[in-house]
Formats: C-alpha cells, sequence, structure tokens
C-alpha cells in the first residue's frame, strides 16, 4: 500500500442507530490525527452535517438531499474525496457518514472504483442499535446482509438494553457478522485506536474486494448479468442512477419531509403532534425554535422509533432563528404531516407558563449526551 494513501472508512447503519454520535466521538479523541468527514443526509436539511462538532471548517463537507448510494452521483463523491485528500489539506483519515438508508455495499464499490491515487478504502463500520435491534431486523431482514459485509460492528446504545440482552444481541451480531470485529458501545464510545488502526490496513484478511461485494447483491443481480459485468464502470462514470433500479434499496420504501419555519412552533401543539406519531414516523432530527416559551434555547431534538428527546442549546448571537425538521418514514403522509406542523406555528409573542413542560419531559441530562453538547459550536453562548 502507497503510505501516502489516506484510508476512508465507511461509517453506516439504520437511521438513528447512532453514526453521527460516534462520528463525534471520533472527532473529539482524534488527536493528533485529522479527520475529514464526508456527511450524506437523507433529507434536504442537513441536520447530520450541523450536528458535527464545529462542522469542522474545511474538513467536512456535506452531501445532502438522498442516499449517496444512489441520488448523489460517484463523480460528485469523487470531486469532496478529491478536495479532502489533496496533501494540502493534511487529512489523516477521511469518515463517511452514510444516511440511515444507504446501501453500504454500493458506497464500498464506489471506494473501490475511485481512481483517486490519494485514498484507499479502510473498511466498513456498521452501527447497530442495540434497543431497537429486533424491531429493525424484524422490519428490514436485509439488514443482516449489511453486517456481513461489515469490517467492525458497533452494537451502540448498549446503556438501553439490560445485560443479558446486551449479551445475547452481541451473540446474534457476532453470528451474522462473521469475520468483522464486534464492539459494544453507548453513545458511540468505541477506542478510537482501534478504530484508526483497523483502517489503514490494506491486506488485512477480511476487508472486501469488488467481487466479495457482487456476492451480496440482492437475486435482481442474477436476474440482470450485466449488472454482474458492468458496475465498476457506470459507477466510475458518475452515472450511478442510470440502471434506475434502486426498489430494492432500504430507501425506496422511505419518504422524508423536510420543514422550515421561520415563525416559533407551539410547544404544546408540536408535542401533542410528536406524542400521537404514527409507526411508520420511525426518525425524526433538527431544531425547535419555542419562540417566546424559551427565547435562550434551541431545542435539538432525536426520535427514533418510539425514543424521543430533546436537547436543549443556547442560540449563537447571530444565529436565525428557525425551526427545521426531517421526518423520515414508511408509508406516512408527508402532505398532511406538513399540514400538522404547519399548524403547529404560533405567531403570539407571549410564552403560556407551562406550556414547555412537555417539551421538558422529554430532556435529556447532559451528562448522558457528551458530545452532543454545544461545544460544537464554539459561538454558542453559555
Ligand atoms: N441512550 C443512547 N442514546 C444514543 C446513543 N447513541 C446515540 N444516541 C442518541 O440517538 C439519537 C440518534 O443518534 P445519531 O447519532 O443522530 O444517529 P444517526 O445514526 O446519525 O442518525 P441518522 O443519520 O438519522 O440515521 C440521538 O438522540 C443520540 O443522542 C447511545 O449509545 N445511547
Amino acid at each position: 500500500m502507497n503510505k501516502q494513501q489516506i484510508p476512508v472508512i465507511v461509517l453506516a447503519g439504520f437511521l438513528g442507530s447512532g453514526k453521527t454520535t460516534l462520528l463525534n466521538h471520533l472527532l473529539h479523541r482524534s488527536g493528533g490525527s485529522r479527520i475529514g468527514a464526508i456527511v450524506n443526509d437523507f433529507g434536504s436539511i442537513e441536520i447530520d452535517a450541523m450536528s458535527v462538532a464545529g462542522q469542522l471548517g474545511d474538513s467536512t463537507v456535506s452531501l445532502g438531499n438522498g442516499c449517496l448510494c444512489c441520488a448523489v452521483d460517484a463523480g460528485e463523491l469523487d470531486e469532496y474525496l478529491d478536495r479532502l485528500a489533496r496533501p494540502s489539506a493534511g487529512i489523516d483519515v477521511i469518515v463517511i457518514e452514510a444516511s440511515g438508508l444507504a446501501e453500504p455495499q454500493e458506497l464500498v464499490k464506489m471506494l473501490l472504483a475511485s481512481e483517486n491515487p490519494h485514498i484507499v478504502y479502510g473498511g466498513l463500520v456498521e452501527v447497530v442499535d442495540a434497543a431497537e435491534f429486533d424491531a429493525t431486523r424484524g422490519r428490514h431482514p436485509e439488514l443482516d446482509r449489511h453486517l456481513g459485509i461489515a469490517d467492525l460492528v458497533v452494537v451502540n446504545k448498549t446503556d438501553r438494553v439490560p445485560d443479558e440482552e446486551r449479551e445475547r444481541i452481541l451473540g446474534v451480531v457476532r453470528g451474522l457478522a462473521g469475520r468483522a470485529a464486534v464492539v459494544a458501545a453507548s453513545f458511540g464510545r468505541v477506542d478510537v485506536e482501534l478504530f484508526f488502526d483497523r483502517a489503514p490496513v490494506g491486506e488485512r484478511v477480511g476487508q472486501l474486494s469488488f467481487d466479495d461485494l457482487r456476492d451480496f447483491d440482492e437475486p435482481r443481480d442474477l436476474d440482470h448479468p450485466s449488472d454482474l459485468d458492468a458496475p465498476l464502470d457506470h459507477e466510475a462514470d458518475g452515472d450511478h442512477e442510470a440502471d434506475g433500479d434502486h426498489h430494492d434499496h432500504l430507501h425506496s420504501a422511505y419518504e422524508s419531509l423536510s420543514f422550515t419555519s421561520e415563525a416559533p412552533m407551539e410547544p404544546r401543539s408540536l408535542m401533542a403532534l410528536l406524542d400521537s406519531r404514527p409507526e411508520g414516523l420511525y426518525r425524526i432530527k433538527g431544531y425547535v425554535d419555542f419562540g417566546a416559551a424559551d427565547p435562550r434555547n434551541r431545542y435539538l431534538v432525536h426520535a427514533v422509533g418510539r425514543f424521543l428527546r430533546f436537547y436543549p442549546q443556547p442560540w449563537a448571537p447571530a444565529e436565525p432563528r428557525l425551526t427545521q425538521l426531517v421526518l423520515i418514514g414508511s408509508g406516512i403522509d408527508v402532505r398532511t404531516l406538513e399540514k400538522e406542523l404547519e399548524a403547529c406555528r404560533t405567531y403570539a409573542p407571549q410564552a403560556d407558563e407551562h406550556g414547555m413542560w412537555g417539551v421538558l419531559r422529554y430532556v435529556q441530562e447532559p451528562d448522558d449526551h457528551p458530545d452532543d453538547q454545544p461545544a460544537g459550536r464554539p459561538d454558542a453562548q453559555r
């Protein structure tokens, strides 16, 4: 392996499993290594990119609005890799955070097909949400396949399951993960050395070749032998969408709504909407402005399945007061949802004295969420 080559690690895992949290952990603990991050948001508002610590200036790039595996062409990815990998950027390792609905093997193929001489594929890390593991597997059995091609699996959110349950899940994951190392974590706190040590080893047993990845393709590839013959070419051309056949990708069953409002949200109405959210609405993330109900803070919100949390964060001095939400789900009625959100907007200048109680029920103790503090926003008021 060329010593100058920068390893590129793909960080994947289902919606809300903790990829951004893990990436932030790596960024906080990277020591002398400089990490370049490419963040792929599924929604058109780039919440994940905004949540990456300090947004990292020129060492973070964001590829929004669709899964990197399809909607963003390989040419665009190459352009960003070029930017991060040029020697003047001084980057030691690049991490691509895939969207929670991406097909990781497609990303790995893109990297293996890249002709950029400065990079080398550094492995696939899959993050698993221990608390949602059984339910997610039940809905998407194909996710087992993703574990089968991983180099490292992080079974995250182990704080949310009892010890015996954690051991059972680790056992199942080990069975599915084949040759990959499997580690348990909470809030993505993995041993960074382990993470980076794994990345640069080019000849490591277990790292997949292009041919290996073909074996993991769905049966459609067997029905279309030409797909097997030509993937390198069409991806290298940046014509990743050309076959138009992504119906079996995870994201084909999901829809997303990106909602922005300059008018603050009325806390009681928003909570009524969130508390009665439909089953299919699996993931919500973004920032809420509750206006006069709490003029000092914006509220980072995360919903993953039935889990819901708000994290108040002081507004930065010049920050525009906006609500920006991305909602992702399967079988959801996006238009109705949008209307319901619009109905939560308020123009009332006065705070309703107890209006925030419903929100505060879901505010987490700061200690439980170490890597998502406003430290990533140096200009925030403390
Ligand atoms: N209790 C608990 N919560 C966690 C843990 N890791 C992440 N979370 C929370 O889970 C939510 C989703 O975490 P993210 O890191 O945004 O997940 P993600 O995989 O990047 O999400 P998508 O990009 O939407 O797929 C946030 O509220 C996190 O604070 C953990 O280990 N334990």
